[in-house]
């Protein structure tokens, strides 16, 4: 009874709440948050800690400072991409051209010289748009319902994807071609990997899959799972989710003497194009996420330098010569940006560059990184490393601070600035004084410090340049082989680690020896997967000499994997050489012959495409197969790479869910034990010649609304005869060209419209999710140009989950379903 009462009453203030929502129109925002306008949010959106940093940094001139801090008060404005390489692309686009665009401009906005909805100036071909409503306002507003729904459901089945604008800048930069190896190091949510995955796969040849492939790797398991929810609406083979810290990603380098190396065989995992969107402060999405407001600090950003640095450079460690990798944030902090990039190219010792990218995306308006900024511990301004006190260098690293710098040359040119000369000269003061004292002093030959590097290449987007979030992105260049480089030994590199643990727990950072000695060092810690949780023998491997430039070692420069483990370590504890990782599936390749020839047989799928070898499950045990999965040459290459190195790679999703086995009756009777997911459809649909159908627009139709047709009502009896006529089990359905059916088998292409159903005993069923089913409709009448004959009659159940794929038997009809009313 409570429940219900307190139901209604809600009910009763969402109403209420939605009436006044829809006497709302557009305006710009206004600056007074506290009046009554929709801009306004229950949280304090100044904070003054955040105005003294970056007034202090600079971060934009003080005639600029009022318009910066406006718009970073205000909603941040839905943006979304259209999927470039889903078959209803062009659909979608011109949905939005000739439908949104004029209605939404009507409806909503009262100005007009504002656009409610508008490509994205600087993405190509039309592909990103910006909203001028906030995600909050798509959700209340009535007016606005329509087109929330339309997000909603093309996000929800991947042919659009919602993403904050400046997000979205990154993976352009990277210059993407369908033969690249991609490693996105930082990958969860996933949308950057979404885009990366639609570049690899629209630049490939059409018909045929990319040469290339991602990996999409995240810390965090509950975010790579979000990961690859994300991806799945991408359909692709070409995909590896990992789950390792970045900073440690194995290098998967194979030990030539010891392995019989294929012809072709990868020697390690290298790539061409690596994408390190690092953990950050975050304060680019204060307009997404006003709370960051009152949390705002800056401890945060200076906390996370050690461990972004630690994570660019293991991605210039695993980076070919030549390759590109973007280094990016949704901070705006010099420290966590700047100050990252210029560590990166210090201790590349001109290895890599920085690359100048003006003339690219030139509609984007972008302002110069700074070659100049300051360290704020504790509120205290540095200008140097020089004025950090020695009690304060375990969390403040020379690295942050614009000339670098290293301690031990502090010490050796100078004498007071240790935490005991501080105590002896300053009796009596406390630490911060201590700080103060010392400031002091070294403030007397104090010079500016400027970056010498040309770190205006780098890009800071503004919230107030283009009404977006801010990023932050820098383009480096591999040009060389990095220089060797030599790992501290493990007690020095512990003290440094729990500095870093301090930001980040999990974090296992090794810390380079900055020794004065030239070539500059350069980090290559040894990977998680190469110590293979064997504590003992980490120690050991600290002193290890290791390089990651492919030809490049020498034989004091063995890489350090399992089995050099082994044999440089006698007597000790053998690593466990797990076939798997801890509560991760194993990574099976599927090579049942049985199997695979009935399900060849079955489906009558043609020579040219090639299952054996690129099938894949994540079961041991073959008898037991309930997911195949269809790996991408690419990715099959990796994974026999990754078995030959005694699996490095924490392996949690991989390739395209292609056949699943069925477990109902009914489905256990089949000729074919294993029926084609919706998932992996459009890749073998056009190399499949038997157990498929073309149905005329308006069979296709009603099979979409109804979901179950018996054979005898489909309008077009011949259809419905050869229904009938096919073997019991999976089949696929074809949209045909033009109004009638197809007699003969016409050549099919990916592009087509097309379901797998179940033919079953008297009737065939769509195997689709309703939602799938919806959009499926939706689409094929907007193409028909049967828009009007959208009316209540034509009905399609919202799902009830997010399942992509409904055998029959998962939603207990397995066959012979009554047709529903009006079907
Ligand atoms: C800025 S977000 C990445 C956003 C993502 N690139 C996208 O576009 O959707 C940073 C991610 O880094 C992950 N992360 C934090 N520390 C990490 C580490 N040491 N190694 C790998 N990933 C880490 C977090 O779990 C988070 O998902």
């Amino acid at each position: 009874m409570g429940g219900g009462k307190g139901g209604n009453s809600r009910t009763q203030r969402k109403h209420f709440q939605q009436s006044r929502e829809n006497e709302w129109k557009w305006k710009r925002p206004k600056p007074d948050p506290s009046s009554d306008n929709p801009t306004w949010t229950p949280f304090a959106i100044q904070n003054p800690a955040f105005d003294e940093y970056y007034k202090e940094q600079g971060i934009v001139s003080s005639e600029e400072w009022d318009a910066f801090v406006q718009v970073l008060r205000t909603p941040l404005p839905a943006a979304f991409r259209i999927n470039s390489s889903s078959r209803f692309c062009v659909d979608i686009q011109s949905q939005l051209q000739n439908d949104f665009v004029h209605s939404l401009q009507a409806e909503v906005v009262e100005e007009d010289d504002t656009e409610a909805i508008i490509p994205l100036p600087w993405y190509p071909e039309n592909l990103a748009w910006h909203s001028n409503f906030s995600r909050k306002q798509l959700r209340k507003n009535r007016t606005l319902g329509r087109f929330h729904e339309f997000l909603k459901l093309e996000n929800e089945i991947g042919n659009i994807t919602r993403q904050e604008a400046v997000s979205m800048v990154p993976p352009l930069f990277l210059d993407v071609h369908s033969n690249h190896f991609v490693l996105d190091m930082c990958a969860a949510p996933g949308s950057k990997t979404f885009q990366l995955l639609e570049i690899l796969h629209r630049s490939a040849k059409a018909g045929s899959l990319p040469d290339g492939m991602v990996i999409a790797n995240d810390l965090d398991i509950q975010r790579c799972n979000l990961l690859i929810h994300q991806t799945k609406r991408m359909c692709t083979a070409n995909l590896i989710v990992t789950n390792h810290e970045a900073q440690h990603f194995p290098g998967c380098l194979l030990n030539r003497k010891y392995d019989k190396l294929e012809q072709d065989q990868q020697a390690q995992l290298l790539f061409d194009r690596v994408l390190c969107d690092v953990p950050c402060s975050g304060d680019g999405t204060l307009r997404k996420a006003p709370d960051l407001w009152r949390k705002w600090n800056t401890g945060t950003g200076n906390g996370l330098h050690n461990l972004q640095v630690l994570i660019a450079m293991r991605g210039v460690s695993l980076l070919k010569v030549g390759g590109r990798m973007i280094y990016s944030t949704c901070s705006m902090n010099p420290i966590e940006n700047e100050a990252v990039v210029a560590e990166v190219l210090r201790r590349c010792g001109g290895s890599v560059v920085l690359v100048d990218v003006s003339s690219e995306l030139p509609q984007l308006i972008r302002r110069p990184g700074l070659k100049r900024w300051k360290v704020c511990d504790k509120g205290k301004w540095l200008d140097s490393c020089k004025d950090v006190p020695k009690f304060r260098r375990s969390v403040v690293f020379p690295s942050m601070f614009p000339n670098g710098g290293s301690y031990e040359d502090i010490d050796s040119n100078c004498n007071i600035s240790t935490e005991d000369d501080i105590v002896a000269d300053d009796v009596g003061r406390n630490s911060e004084d201590g700080v103060q004292a010392v400031g002091n002093r070294v403030m007397l030959d104090f010079t500016e410090e400027v970056s010498d590097f040309p770190l205006e290449r780098c890009m800071r987007l503004l919230p107030h340049d283009q009404n977006t979030g801010a990023f932050f992105i820098a383009v480096l260049q591999k040009v060389s082989p990095l220089p060797a480089i030599q790992v501290k030994p493990r007690k020095e590199v512990d003290k440094h680690v729990e500095t870093a643990n301090q930001v980040n727990e999990n974090a296992q950072t090794l810390q380079i020896n900055p020794s004065k000695s030239a070539p500059e060092e350069i980090l290559e810690e040894v990977s998680e997967a190469n110590i293979n949780d064997n504590e003992s023998n980490a120690a050991d491997l600290n002193v290890c000499f290791l390089t990651c430039e492919k030809g490049d070692f020498k034989e004091a420069q063995e890489p350090c994997n399992v089995e050099n483990i082994t044999k440089s370590t006698p007597g000790k504890r053998k690593p466990q050489i797990q076939g798997k990782w801890r509560g991760v599936d194993p990574v099976v390749f599927f090579k049942d012959e049985v199997i695979i020839s009935s399900i060849k047989a079955f489906y009558g799928i043609d020579e040219q495409f090639p299952l054996n070898g690129h099938l894949v499950t994540r079961n041991n045990d073959a008898s037991h197969v309930k997911r195949i999965y269809y790996v991408s040459k690419s990715v099959k290459d990796v994974l026999e790479l990754n078995f030959s190195v005694g699996q490095q790679l924490k392996i949690t999703s991989v390739g395209l869910k292609i056949f699943e086995r069925q477990t109902s009756c009914e489905g256990k009777s089949a000729p074919c034990a294993f029926r084609i997911s919706s998932e992996g459809l459009p890749l073998i649909l056009p190399h499949v010649t038997k157990q498929i159908l073309h149905a005329s627009a308006i069979d296709f139709k009603h099979l979409l609304q109804c979901r179950s047709i018996k054979f005898a009502d489909f309008v077009d009896a011949k259809f419905g005869e050869r229904a009938a006529n096919l073997m019991p089990g999976c089949c696929v359905v074809v949209l045909s060209e033009g109004s009638r059916a197809a007699t003969e088998t016409p050549q099919v292409d990916e592009s087509k419209i097309a379901v797998a159903c179940w033919k079953g005993r008297a009737s065939l069923t769509v195997m689709v999710s309703p939602i799938e089913c919806q959009e499926l409709l939706e689409r094929l009448l907007m193409r028909l140009d049967t828009v009007k004959e959208k009316d209540s009659s034509i009905h399609v159940d919202k799902p009830s989950d997010n399942t992509r794929d409904e055998a029959p038997e998962s939603n207990g009809k397995n066959d012979d379903v009554e047709a529903t009313a009006g079907c």
